[in-house]
């Protein structure tokens, strides 16, 4: 059993999620609301420890009316265990999960590191050898009570998630920039597919404008 994942993202026209320097507001005012809406309706919120290291994202909703208990528990991939001991997804705003691979679990654990998170409630899951195994971590989270889960990136966790088929839902905002970049982050990066016919199938499931941005809503089949 796993959660129900929801991948939500923002990217421009030419599909970069982030310019090819890390700039990334690529959200409208109203599409920030919608994200920290669905935030509020989930459970946990996931991204990879390449978004911590670009962004240090707080991962709790802010930028609509909620309350501490409407912040999903925080979950970051972070194989190497290289999540800053000042990162602000490690602050007391929320319940937050650290999924690191067992290559790195016996250097990990007799770190200063290991013990401060430990003091800050912070929890740490091992699985996998030299990386997350994202299945494991799935089970790990529904069996820990999360039956809904947002994932909010990056590009290569994002290929990983719908490669090992855990994505049920994508919900897309595309805003009418273009930044170009042959090395920009793009909505799904990692190792990719080689033939078209092993594409990953979506249906559309809903469309609409959202201020300036176009949101579109597919289910993975
Ligand atoms: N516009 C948006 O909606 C949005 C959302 C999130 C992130 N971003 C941007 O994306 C960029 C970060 O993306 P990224 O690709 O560099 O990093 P990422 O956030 O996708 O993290 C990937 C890292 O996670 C670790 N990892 C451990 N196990 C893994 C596994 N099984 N599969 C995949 N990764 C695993 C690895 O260290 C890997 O490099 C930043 O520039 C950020 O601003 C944009
Ligand atoms: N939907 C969306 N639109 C964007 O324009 C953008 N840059 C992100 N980026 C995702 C990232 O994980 C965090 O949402 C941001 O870094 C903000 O983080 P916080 O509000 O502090 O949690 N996500």
């Amino acid at each position: 059993m796993r959660p129900y994942v929801i991948l939500n993202a923002a990217m421009t026209l030419d599909g970069k999620i982030a310019t090819q320097t890390g700039s990334s507001n690529i959200s409208g005012k109203e599409d920030l609301e919608r994200v920290h809406e669905l935030r509020k309706e989930c459970d946990a919120i996931m991204v990879g420890i390449g978004t911590v290291m670009a962004d240090d994202p707080r991962l709790t909703v802010h930028k609509i009316d909620a309350n501490p208990e409407d912040n999903p528990v925080r979950v970051v991939v972070d194989s190497k265990c290289r999540t800053p001991i000042d990162a602000r997804i490690t602050n007391g705003d929320a319940h937050t999960v650290i999924a690191c691979a067992n290559e790195y679990k016996e250097e990990f654990k007799s770190s200063e590191k290991f013990e401060a998170f430990k003091e800050k409630g912070v929890k740490v899951f091992f699985s996998g050898d030299k990386r997350v195994d994202l299945s494991a971590l799935m089970s790990y989270l529904h069996e820990e009570g999360i039956e809904k889960l947002m994932l909010e990136g990056g590009a290569t966790l994002n290929f990983s998630m719908i490669k090992a088929g855990l994505i049920d839902e994508i919900r897309i905002c595309i805003a009418p920039m273009v930044v170009g970049g042959a090395n920009a982050k793009t909505f799904f990066d990692g190792e990719g597919f080689d033939l078209m016919d092993d594409a990953i199938k979506l249906e559309l499931i809903d469309s609409y404008s959202l201020g300036k941005d176009l949101i579109l809503t597919y289910k993975v089949i």
